[in-house]
């Protein structure tokens, strides 16, 4: 069925459409009873009920969205449903000669399946080199509109930003993060990240590089025993492991021991995350029918799963309540955490004085925070060891430089700076490999977007929008030869004058940063995103990323376990993207994995 995802009508002739479709006259169509002569009854009341006047979606989409959904439930009926589409399809033709395009954006005409395997932002890549950005694209009985320009991202991401909120996402995750700081609406983001923002302050970063050193213990002491049998590891699971129970420490003071062990919790945990990325790709969404939670057997296991996580998240906070000790924020955030026995950030938003401690919003916060910040960083982990595997001139120098800045010892936070080759690392690997590779918008308010290196657009309320951060970081008009591995690009400035109104990259704008940020590229490089709703835990990850790359790095030599992938890794060129050892996220949810399987061996010193 064609209209879903077709571009929709200018605004002044919806009456006219609306007409059309109801084959009835202006005023009649005020009293919703729609006259379409080929509907039949069961048509007949749902049509009835689609509200012209309803807030987010345009009502002729909802229209046509349901006649979708329906066809797709009448599988031993679909002429008559057919039928009633192809009258749809015709007069909507007859009014526009065609279908109508208010922003003009091409529609990307391909099958699910080129994007539905699990790599979805390599189809959109693949899409973008066809239309540019933005094009409109049909997904199931949804349409998105991609972009992935950053003049276009700078205005949406910052400019523009509260025209947009999570859309999709939101929906997605809400059954598991709430209300939390990602999928938090407008409203309820603005007082959570003011409160939230704070918690990562200065001392407490400090504090957490070495925080980071402990959890890093128990990972070289398995490393060492793996070493000592046949040295057959999965990096990825290793570094997911450590990520946990580093974001578990940090963020509420709880052990998760997942190097060492696999609980319950930590079951749970993975059990949500893998819930939320098969949401994200099941375009009916079952699970809101009634008894669905009590009759479909993953969706019980799901709710006693998410039970058990906020059973042991309620105890942590109530517990962190029962010994609160108010202060303000300038007092807390010049704590001596050396002596303070919960550093934990779920103690600092409890103690903040004026703090909003309601047990579920702080829940949604907390959940939010070990969601998105344990398989991002791991991710990036996994990435970086299987670049600097395929590049043994890039391994030596970065090897060059652990040994001269830390050696033996436990990294701090004064040596982040010195580790300057091994940042750039990290920030190449972000660049290549982008987690999420996708942002996911929803237009509030109609909205402009300028032409960038792509065409300008007008942007619809209601309408759902991917930003292809993969797409971009891997576009040659951003970055010169976007698939090599090239941690030194960062020093160097880069213009592109056919980008009407894109600065290029330049590195004296990251000069005294950590890492070569979203500003310096003028927004073509969005590992943490940009704008207001950038990622809060950027230094965070991006420290907590060295500590464990350089205590891996000193201790190890790796090499790819090929019997474990199809003897497939071509070290003398860039993969193929569909053979990525390791899978990767749409946005909102993690992929398939692989794993990274490596042979590692102790490190002659
Ligand atoms: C390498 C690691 C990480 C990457 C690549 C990453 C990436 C991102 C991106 C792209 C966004 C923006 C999403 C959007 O605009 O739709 C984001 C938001 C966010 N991230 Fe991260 N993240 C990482 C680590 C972390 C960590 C460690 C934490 C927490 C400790 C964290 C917490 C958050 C939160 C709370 C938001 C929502 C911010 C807001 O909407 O105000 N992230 N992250």
């Amino acid at each position: 069925f064609v209209p879903a995802g077709r571009p929709m009508p200018t605004v002044g002739k919806a009456a006219s459409l609306k007409t059309a479709l109801f084959s009835t006259t202006e005023e009649e169509t005020k009293t919703k009873e729609p006259k379409t002569e080929a509907v039949n009854g069961e048509l007949n009341k749902e049509l009835a009920q689609v509200d012209p006047d309803a807030e987010g979606l345009p009502w002729w989409w909802e229209l046509v969205w349901k006649l979708d959904v329906m066809q797709k439930g009448k599988e031993g009926d679909p002429v008559e449903f057919g039928d009633t589409c192809n009258v749809l399809r015709t007069n909507i033709e007859q009014i526009y000669g065609g279908y109508p395009s208010l922003d003009g954006c091409p529609l990307a005409e391909g099958e699910i399946t080129d994007i539905g395997d699990g790599t979805m932002f390599i189809g959109l890549q693949r899409y973008q080199q066809n239309y540019n950005s933005p094009y409109k694209l049909c997904f199931g009985p949804k349409s998105f509109l991609v972009i992935s320009d950053p003049v276009q991202a700078k205005h949406m991401l910052r400019d523009a930003n509260s025209n947009y909120d999570k859309g999709v996402l939101a929906e997605i995750l809400e059954p598991i993060m709430g209300k939390g700081l990602i999928p938090a609406d407008p409203e309820t983001w603005t007082v959570r990240r003011r409160q939230i923002v704070p918690a990562f302050h200065q001392a407490w970063l400090q504090h957490m590089v070495g925080l980071f050193g402990h959890c890093n213990g128990p990972l070289i002491d398995n490393l060492n025993k793996v070493a000592e049998k046949d040295g057959k590891c999965d990096m990825e699971t290793f570094f997911c492991s450590v990520a946990l129970d580093i974001i578990g420490l940090s963020v509420f003071n709880f052990e998760f021991g997942s190097v060492t062990n696999e609980s319950p919790v930590i079951r749970a945990v993975y059990s949500a995350l893998v819930e939320a990325e098969h949401r994200s790709m099941t375009p009916a969404p079952y699970w809101d029918l009634p008894f669905a939670n009590q009759l479909v057997p993953r969706l019980r296991k799901f709710n006693s799963d998410l039970k058990l996580l906020n059973d042991v998240l309620d105890d942590l906070i109530n517990r962190a309540k029962n010994t609160r000790q108010v202060g303000d924020i300038e007092e807390l955030e010049k704590r001596n955490y050396a002596e303070v026995d919960d550093p934990s950030m779920l103690r600092f938003l409890v103690d903040m004085r004026g703090a909003d401690i309601d047990n579920k919003q702080l829940r949604d916060d907390l959940m939010t925070m070990l969601i998105a910040g344990h398989e991002t960083t791991a991710a990036v982990l996994t990435w970086a060891l299987f670049e600097l595997t395929k590049h043994p001139e890039e391994m030596a120098k970065v090897r060059e430089e652990i040994d001269r800045v830390v050696g033996d010892r436990v990294p701090t936070y004064e040596d982040m700076e010195k580790l300057e080759y091994t940042r750039l690392v990290i920030a190449e690997t972000l660049r290549m490999y982008p987690e999420p590779p996708l942002l996911i918008r929803r237009c509030r308010t109609e909205d402009n977007l300028p032409e960038g290196g792509g065409r300008e657009a007008t942007v619809i309320r209601g309408m759902d929008i991917f930003m292809g951060i993969y797409t971009m970081h891997r576009d040659e008009r951003f970055w010169p030869e976007p698939n090599k591995f090239d941690p030194m690009r960062f020093t160097r400035r880069y213009t592109n004058p056919d980008i009407k109104g894109w600065d290029g990259f330049d590195p004296k704008k990251w000069e005294g940063k950590l890492y070569p940020n979203e500003i310096a590229a003028d927004f073509a490089y969005l590992p943490f995103g940009g704008g207001a709703r950038k990622c809060v835990g950027d230094q965070f990850a991006i420290m907590e990323a060295i500590v464990t790359l350089t205590m891996v790095l000193r201790r190890f030599d790796f090499d790819f376990d090929l019997s474990r992938h199809d003897g497939k890794v071509d070290v003398n060129d860039h993969p193929q993207h569909l053979d990525h050892p390791v899978g990767m996220r749409t946005g909102a949810t993690i992929h398939t994995r692989k794993g990274l399987h490596m042979i590692v061996k102790k490190r002659e010193i």
